[in-house]
């Protein structure tokens, strides 16, 4: 029986305030195995994002808030500069465990700068505040997700075919998801939407989570090989595409998982709108284009190894393995944030967005 609400209001972080501990849904492990793995430490913390236990621009920024708050209180010593250089150390640790989600430098900063203005003040004062700004860009995700979710929905109609890429999903942010949580709520509804879902190699987020999400959630999910998304699309099976994102250049240039931009090339070869679904968070704007966002390179051996129970290709042959690619802005239809549905020309209507924060 399909349980929404068990899948657009998973905890896949969570901060027990009592105890003062940070837990996370081990990503790696599903979809065969739900289990929560407690972060104490910055080695524990920076492996988990590294190693994608905790994963999704959104999702990897909310971390990274308790994270911080947890590091703080470790760090705290009534030398108030010795307690900002530990904190400014640590947090330039965990930003160094993945370059290219710009929520996570984002969420950092966040945090350093309440570290900054609350410096002179009592311990439990000043941690207080750093809790309260955690729990703060938690609780504000979910209430982006649900904006974009209604925002992407409204590009849709019943009926509609939707391929996506990777995992957007409630496991990436707080709670619906941005590429994919348009989907669940059109689920919640009683609207029919046809999701095509790539695996997404190597990591697989689309087999592993996207695919468990919705097919858990009761909605119309077909999981598809990558190289699978042109035939789908030239059947006339896909209206749009909807996917997430890791950074959204000024140009509206928009750096995604790898393959991202293989199938917005095909989109525009069958004349299919791609959307990119993402937070405000999401977009730098001191970022000019594509070519200035850092892509992740993970380790190529996952190339041959990953997932599989013996290594597919000769040891000595060589692999490269970006985790990200850049989409260029030209093949996106729109940018669809929390503040609405931004369209071209991408320099502005991005630039419009932070106009009330000038
Ligand atoms: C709303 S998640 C955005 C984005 O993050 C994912 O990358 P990863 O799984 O490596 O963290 C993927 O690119 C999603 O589209």
């Amino acid at each position: 029986m399909p349980d929404i609400t068990a899948v657009t209001h998973a905890q896949n972080i969570r901060y027990d305030k009592q105890a003062e501990a940070l837990y996370i849904i081990d990503q790696t492990l599903l979809p065969g195995e739900e289990r929560e793995i407690r972060l104490t430490t910055l080695d524990e913390m920076v492996e988990a994002i590294r190693a994608l236990r905790v994963r999704g621009a959104p999702a990897i920024g909310i971390c990274a808030g308790y994270c911080m708050y947890l590091l703080a209180r470790d760090a705290w010593t009534e030398d108030r500069q010795a307690f900002l250089r530990k904190l400014t150390e640590d947090g330039e640790a965990l930003n160094a465990s993945r370059p290219t989600a710009v929520n996570l430098s984002w969420a950092i900063g966040e945090m350093m700068a309440v570290a900054r203005a609350r410096l002179q003040e009592p311990r439990e004062v000043l941690l207080d505040a750093l809790y309260q700004k955690a729990v703060a860009i938690h609780e504000d995700d979910i209430a982006k997700c649900k904006a974009i979710s209604e925002y992407g929905l409204s590009l849709l109609k019943e009926g509609d075919g939707v391929l996506t890429h990777c995992n957007a999903g409630p496991l990436a942010t707080s709670r619906y998801g941005t590429a994919q949580g348009p989907f669940l709520l059109a689920a919640e509804r009683g609207m029919h939407i046809r999701v095509f879902a790539d695996e997404t190699r190597p990591l697989l987020q689309g087999a592993r989570l996207t695919s468990y999400e919705l097919q858990r959630a009761g909605v119309d999910v077909t999981l598809i090989c990558d190289n699978m998304a042109s035939i789908v699309m030239r059947n006339g099976w896909v209206q749009a595409c909807f996917v997430g994102c890791d950074r959204i250049a000024a140009n509206g240039d928009t750096a995604n998982k790898i393959g991202t931009s293989g199938v917005a090339i095909l989109a525009r070869h069958y004349g299919i709108p791609v959307y990119v679904l993402g937070p405000t968070s999401t977009i730098d704007m001191n970022c000019p284009d594509g070519d200035h966002i850092p892509i992740e390179l993970r380790d190529p051996e996952e190339i041959k190894t990953l997932w599989y129970e013996k290594p597919m290709a000769l040891p000595e042959v060589k692999c490269y393995n970006p985790s990200f690619d850049v989409t260029d802005h030209d093949l996106i239809a729109g940018i669809v944030t929390e503040k609405g549905i931004c369209r071209a020309p991408y320099t502005e209507s991005l630039a419009a967005l932070f106009d009330d924060e000038t």
